[in-house]
């Protein structure tokens, strides 16, 4: 009895020394943004919209709408200023990007996972990034073109297969698949069809960390990882939290790094990479060469080739993909029949219909929300004055680029599908429109993920016709996973086109 009472007395000071460190803070940090002329607005910790099942970008968007284009508040326990004004936007993603070069910080315990490149810092990011971008270029993309072709192929047997059944299918499901196929392809060399290969390993980690509603459990963990890092890594390490995840990835990238560094060591093997690993590796390889030879170092030339309504949509859409390919099968010399075969990157581009569709798509549905931490205390102002924001060190900048995407000074009517927005000269800020990102930090990937999608669509849209049937979910579902928007089921129906 005596030792119950003392566990229960060992809690409540637990929990009263953890409520009154959390009220000193928030008492700092008002008194912090007054300072700023920052309006400081308390916002429910993730936990609470978790559990009221708030999905976090709509929460974001009202917040917005309730206390403006500029607020502060604390964020998985940083001081956070949420912002949605594109001109104070563009100062901090491009002119004074030396000061926010770095995301919010997250202490990773690991030599793998603390080197992504989406959470290193500074230097390190600058060294990581200038190897990465080049493997992302057109030329590069290029390469891997034939890897790319037979993941379409995947695709289409794989809507033929199931089309034998029903005609109304979850086409989250299979593109889905697609993009993990692509990934996977292009990542490792590993030729898999995830939506056949359900036991392979790789896809049911990933769909693990993406498709679920995030557990309370996860929530807790990862408010943790902010709050305490270095005591939540050695939590996680010993309850085994994520530990299988972390432990397969690792494993199955560094057999596959030893083994092509095994093959490295001779130069015969140099230049054949077609995957993006490979490629990493010869440009490390290629690296530690160079680094012997500093006369060789001097000639170094890197290659910088980087560089109305839903009828009319698709009416429109299939018109524009139908007669691409016709102009495509008469301009070739008739060796090549499919006609999937005979796209190329340039000639994609042609397709203004399709782009603008993908762009409002993405300006509806952004993904992701974009960070960045400033690295000394300094006063923003656009060169006419009319905006100013006062930042201090470590301040998180928030871009909730959901509710961005929906200031009807830049996009009226917002939350129309309208393609057209983004037909000839659009006339919306440049820092109004983020599902990439901008500036040097931008999605370093942003020209691979519209290849596959724009490669999907083409092909699906140039065979079947999709039309909304009874499980369609009108409006879409998302499922509740904090900054991330992933949809739930999406099934519609699909019949082959003559
Ligand atoms: C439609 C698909 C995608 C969208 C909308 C998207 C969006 C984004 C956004 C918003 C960011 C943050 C940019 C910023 O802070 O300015 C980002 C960063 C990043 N993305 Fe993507 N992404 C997509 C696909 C991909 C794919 C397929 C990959 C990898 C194969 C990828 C790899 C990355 C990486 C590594 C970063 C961090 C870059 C850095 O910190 O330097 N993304 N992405």
């Amino acid at each position: 009895m005596v030792y119950f009472q003392g566990i229960i007395a060992a809690i409540v000071i637990i929990l009263a020394f953890i409520y009154y460190r959390k009220k000193r803070k928030d008492e700092n940090i008002r008194k912090k943004f007054a300072s700023q002329q920052i309006q400081y607005v308390v916002t429910p910790n993730f936990l609470v919209q978790v559990a009221k099942e708030v999905r976090t970008e709509l929460y974001e968007y009202d917040q917005v709408q309730k206390y403006g284009k500029v607020y502060g508040t604390v964020l998985l326990s940083s001081p956070t200023i949420f912002l949605c004004e594109p001109e104070l936007i563009q100062l901090i993603m491009s002119k004074e990007f030396t000061n926010f070069t770095n995301r919010r910080r997250i202490e990773i315990d690991d030599p793998i996972f603390g080197s992504f490149l989406s959470t290193v810092e500074g230097e390190k990011w600058k060294r990581i990034r200038s190897v990465v971008t080049p493997q992302f270029s057109t030329g590069k993309l290029k390469r891997m073109k034939p890897r790319l072709d037979d993941t379409i192929d995947t695709l289409m047997a794989n809507f033929e297969s199931n089309l034998k059944e029903k005609p109304e299918l979850d086409v989250k499901e299979i593109f889905g698949a697609y993009t993990m196929d692509t990934i996977l392809q292009i990542a490792f060399g590993s030729k898999v069809d995830s939506l056949k290969d359900t036991n392979n390993k790789i896809v049911l980690m990933a769909k693990k960390l993406f498709q679920t509603d995030i557990s309370y459990a996860a929530m807790l963990f990862f408010l943790l990882l902010f709050m305490f890092p270095k005591l939540s890594i050695k939590i996680a390490r010993l309850f085994n939290i994520n530990q299988d995840f972390i432990k397969f990835f690792k494993e199955f990238s560094m057999e596959i790094i030893r083994k092509k560094r095994d093959e490295l060591k001779d130069s015969k093997n140099m230049g054949k990479a077609n995957n993006f690993l490979e490629m990493m590796l010869e440009a490390e390889a290629e690296h530690e060469q160079i680094q012997a030879n500093e006369k060789e170092m001097k000639n170094e030339n890197m290659e910088n080739d980087q560089n109305k309504n839903t009828k009319f949509t698709k009416y429109r859409l299939y018109e524009e993909i139908e007669a691409y390919f016709n102009r495509l099968q008469l301009e070739s010399d008739g060796t090549e029949t499919d006609p999937s075969k005979l796209m190329t990157f340039e000639s994609m581009s042609q397709l203004e219909y399709l782009n603008a569709v993908i762009n409002e798509t993405l300006r509806i549905y952004p993904p992701a929300p974009v960070e960045r931490m400033a690295s000394k205390d300094m006063l923003l102002k656009t060169e006419d004055g009319s905006h100013r924001l006062n930042v201090k060190k470590d301040d998180v900048i928030h871009i909730p680029v959901y509710a961005l995407h929906r200031d009807e000074r830049y996009f009226p009517d917002p939350e129309t599908f309208k393609p057209e927005r983004f037909i000839g000269n659009p006339e919306y800020h440049k820092y109004a429109y983020l599902p990439f990102g901008t500036g040097p930090r931008n999605c370093v990937a942003k020209s691979l993920a519209l290849y596959e999608v724009k490669m999907a669509l083409i092909n699906t849209i140039y065979r079947y016709r999709l039309s909304v049937c009874e499980q369609t979910h009108i409006p879409m579902k998302f499922f509740n996973n904090g900054q991330i928007l992933s949809p739930k089921d999406v099934v519609l129906r699909m019949d082959k086109r003559q």
